[in-house]
């Protein structure tokens, strides 16, 4: 395939419920669509899935468009690419920046799918026909709010929740969880808020049963986490510290976890997720696929990834209408008892609804 045309825009979703992190709250979501066109016509759909402000890492939704815009569109446009495999060696030259990368890389691989009569699940791999998914809840007013709302989610059929720690939000409040839902598959997200110096809190949250702790140290750590691994039996999964196969080798040979989040975006791109969940299996550490809040595309892109033998844990990818008053696709991606269906038609299988596209879209850039 030939890239001939690459459409960037800027779109604005408002959400349902605003989703607050340690770092603030998201009451909207703005986010780059890739809309990319080859020689014969087929056209293949990515999103770029980073914040407005770098409090997750440091991408934000206006690097990705320098990025795209000034290097990684003019290396792709009327380029020959024989598989989306290539696009990782032709990036090469351009350091980590993850997220702009994967935008057009899915474009690539949704293409690719199509031309090749397969769904982007089997394109990739995957051979699962349902995916078991649970969900992530931001930090609530109070602790009684936040189990009313875990309720509601196990009652939806969700297989696992996962709530946002933070010091001085942390032991007493998975207490009180495990109090009334003593069963509940549960992990907590601490989004790199602890130090080694917090071993107390950390050594108290082994208590609680729980599924994993993810991402406790810092964003770039995996030598503190190694440590930390070593003093405590509940699995640390790494998120923030793994974007590439390289980090995740390194990683595994540590032993700074038991369990990896697999974000496409943060890793950049499908490819490079596959290799490391390609290391993970044979390594066995268990995988899942980690949410940005993604619209429909970026969703659709995850339920494929998750398709792979080694996503054995439920990942963050919730229903559309988790967040969204109206999702970018249709269908709709619909969970139903906790699990999603892998869909088995050509491309990404679901359609791009472009009347909600436009509707919310601020602005876009043709190349
Ligand atoms: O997409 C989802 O539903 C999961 C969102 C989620 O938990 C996160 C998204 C982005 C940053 C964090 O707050 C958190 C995470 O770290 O996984
Ligand atoms: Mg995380």
């Amino acid at each position: 395939m030939k890239l001939e045309q690459i459409t960037v825009r800027h779109m604005k979703m408002p959400m349902k419920s605003p989703f607050t992190t340690s770092f603030g709250t998201i009451d909207e979501k703005e986010f780059l669509l890739i809309e990319a066109i080859d020689q014969s016509g087929t056209v293949g759909w990515g999103e770029a899935v980073a914040f407005v402000a770098p409090w997750y890492t440091e991408e934000t939704l206006k690097t990705t468009w320098h990025m795209l815009e000034d290097f990684l569109i003019p290396i792709l446009l009327h380029k020959e690419v024989g598989h989306p495999d290539e696009v990782s060696a032709l990036f090469s030259s351009i350091r980590r920046n993850g997220m702009a990368k994967s935008s057009i890389e899915g474009a690539i691989w949704d293409i690719y799918a199509q031309q090749t009569k397969q769904s982007l699940a089997k394109a990739l791999g995957g051979h699962k026909e349902q995916i078991e998914v649970g969900v992530s809840v931001g930090i609530q007013s109070s602790t009684e709010a936040l189990i009313k709302l875990l309720k509601s989610h196990v009652n939806k059929g969700y297989k696992r929740v996962k709530v946002k720690i933070k010091p001085g939000h942390d032991v007493e409040v998975i207490r009180a969880i495990r109090a009334e839902m003593p069963d509940l598959p549960l992990m907590v997200d601490a989004n790199s808020a602890y130090t080694l110096n917090d071993m107390d809190v950390l050594q108290q949250l082994d208590a609680f049963n729980l599924l994993m702790i993810e991402q406790p140290l810092a964003v770039d750590d995996i030598v503190d986490h190694a440590k930390l691994q070593r003093k405590i039996k509940t699995p640390i999964c790494l998120d923030e510290s793994i974007t590439s196969y390289e980090d995740a080798r390194k990683a595994i040979e540590l032993g700074s976890c038991g369990v990896i989040n697999i974000k496409i975006g943060r890793v950049g791109g499908l490819t490079e997720a596959r290799r490391i969940h390609d290391l993970c299996k044979e390594n066995k550490i268990p995988v899942w696929c980690g949410g940005m809040l993604e619209a429909g595309i970026g969703r659709a892109h995850n339920i494929a990834l998750t398709s792979l033998t080694n996503f054995v844990l439920p990942g963050d990818t919730a229903g559309s209408s988790h967040y969204w008053y109206e999702d970018i696709i249709t269908p709709e991606v619909i969970v139903e008892d906790g699990y999603i269906r892998v869909p088995q038609t050509i491309g990404i299988g679901y359609t791009p609804n472009l009347k909600v596209i436009d509707k919310l879209t601020i602005s876009r850039k043709v190349y």
